[in-house]
């Protein structure tokens, strides 16, 4: 708080309340106003204030976000991620883990999300999403003005990495069946995590370590917030579904293979190539159940066949809907990361200091929180031009401009930075490209989507969207028959 730093430095919004500065700005679900002008006005280095004069560093700048997340990444951990001694004591990543045991899990796991692996998944893909085209054709026939498609989206998304991912079926997707309640607390789980956001970034890790494990549930269980004890509910559910899915599959494995041949993914789902992979890895590269448990894991068609994944995958104009969707709005705007101990960050665009220096490279001091801005990056008018915030899918129909190419962004898919990049990049990257066009393919045969009234989107984490005058997210779409 004393000490100037290159922080000190660095342009960025004036501080709208003494007490939380610029967060309740930042982190806010109808934000998008908010951070489209400052990275406009300050460019792609941004000093943000926080709570009672803290700082964070918001960062799009390509060379900076390299550093960040693929070069010296195992500097800048997950900001919620509690490390003591080089282990992790607490942490909501998704693979939650670090350094060598992330690197063993990521090494069993990459296979399973490869392109040959999500070829033979395709038909439980098409089965899955026939099963969702039934169910709403069922609905559409029943007269039902507007359907919630946001509750047919989550529970199709949790189907498809329930059997092609676990081997476990969540949900039959018949109109009216009783939801598993997994399914219901994956909707919950978004909005109630980002009202914890103040709760995970400085709580969370300062309290993390108090007392055995049962001191700090009774805590938890004492302190009056019906938002963190929904998260607890949620989490307890999680955790206890995915015990009951190991369990079952170890059972199976025990019994031989015509037992596992006969559970839902047939042995080809992440969990059940996991556990034989385990079994056949040296000891060294052998995962424990725990870590095991973290994982989470009309043209071109002919009459009546379904495309190939290689069809599917080549529609020019399916693909650059996808692209540019992806593009403009990615689910996740931004990743939190901390800086583990003092550092020096490069910059591909100097900024200049409000002391009139031009700064190339910015000392970065221990615990500076940053926020790497994927939402500011993948619109920033300098690499995708004047027309960046516009909706084109035909730009990725022609070459890409040389602004594009030459920035060096460090995302894996497409120079965007919607699934980030480096060793922590989304592992389901292609898992969801696939669900996205099957899904796609699936509906757009069968079915008109048209708005019914307003849509929200808040920026909640994940975007989530809210139907005019709704409290829980929807996406009410009015839905009619092609064919009609
Ligand atoms: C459009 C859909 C998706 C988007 C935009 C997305 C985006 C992301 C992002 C930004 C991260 C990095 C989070 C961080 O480091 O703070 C991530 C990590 C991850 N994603 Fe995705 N994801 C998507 C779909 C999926 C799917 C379908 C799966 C699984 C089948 C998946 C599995 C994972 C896993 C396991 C990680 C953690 C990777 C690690 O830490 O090594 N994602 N995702």
């Amino acid at each position: 708080y004393i000490t100037k730093t290159d922080l000190d430095n660095i342009p960025g919004p004036r501080a709208t309340s003494f007490w939380k500065g610029n967060f309740h700005q930042i982190f806010n679900p109808n934000g998008w106003d908010f951070h489209k002008a400052i990275a406009l006005k300050f460019g792609s280095i941004i000093r943000i204030n926080t709570y009672l004069g803290g700082k964070m560093l918001y960062v799009f700048d390509p060379k900076a976000m390299h550093h960040i997340l693929v070069k010296d990444q195992h500097i800048y951990e997950e900001t919620s991620a509690f490390i003591e001694n080089n282990r992790l004591v607490f942490g909501d990543g998704l693979l939650s883990t670090l350094g060598e045991q992330h690197r063993k899990q990521r090494k069993m796991l990459n296979p399973v999300f490869s392109i040959a692996h999500m070829r033979q998944m395709i038909p439980t893909f098409y089965e899955v999403a026939n099963n969702l085209g039934q169910a709403v054709e069922v609905k559409v026939k029943s007269n039902v003005q507007e359907i919630d498609m946001l509750e047919w989206m989550a529970r199709t998304a949790l189907e498809l990495i329930g059997q092609s991912g676990l081997g476990y079926s969540f949900d039959s997707l018949v109109d009216n069946a009783p939801q598993h309640p997994y399914s219901i607390s994956v909707k919950q789980l978004v909005p109630v995590s980002f009202r914890l956001i103040f709760f995970r970034i400085y709580v969370i890790p300062r309290i993390a370590r108090w007392g055995p494990p049962q001191f700090r549930r009774a805590l938890l269980n004492l302190y009056p917030s019906k938002n963190l004890h929904q998260m607890r509910d949620i989490v307890d559910l999680m955790h206890n579904t995915s015990l009951e899915i190991i369990q079952q599959k170890r059972k199976a494995f025990e019994e031989g293979d015509e037992a596992v041949a006969q559970q839902i993914g047939h042995g080809k789902d992440v969990i059940s190539i996991l556990m034989r992979a385990n079994m056949e890895a040296s000891e060294e590269d052998r995962l424990t159940d725990d870590e095991l448990l973290g994982q989470e894991l009309k043209e071109a068609k002919g009459e009546g066949a379904e495309l190939s994944y290689d069809q599917l995958v080549s529609l020019p104009y399916l693909d650059a809907v996808c692209r540019e969707t992806l593009r403009l709005y990615p689910p996740v705007s931004s990743v939190l990361r901390t800086a583990r101990h003092d550092t020096i960050l490069p910059l591909s665009n100097p900024v200049l200091g409000v002391d009139g220096r031009e700064m190339h490279e910015i000392h970065i001091p221990k615990d500076t929180d940053i926020n790497v801005s994927i939402l500011s990056s993948n619109r920033n008018p300098d690499i995708w031009t004047s027309d960046s915030y516009d909706w084109k899918p035909e730009r990725w129909l022609n070459p890409l401009p040389d602004s594009v190419t030459e920035a060096h962004l460090p995302g894996i898919y497409s120079h965007l930075m919607t699934f980030i990049g480096g060793s922590r990049a989304c592992i389901g990257f292609k898992f969801s490209q696939l669900e996205m066009k099957v899904v796609l393919a699936v509906l757009l045969e069968r079915f008109r989507l048209a708005p019914s009234g307003e849509i929200v989107w808040a920026m909640n984490g994940i975007s989530t969207p809210y139907g005019k005058g709704s409290t829980v997210p929807s996406l009410p779409l009015k839905v009619s028959l092609v064919s009609e």
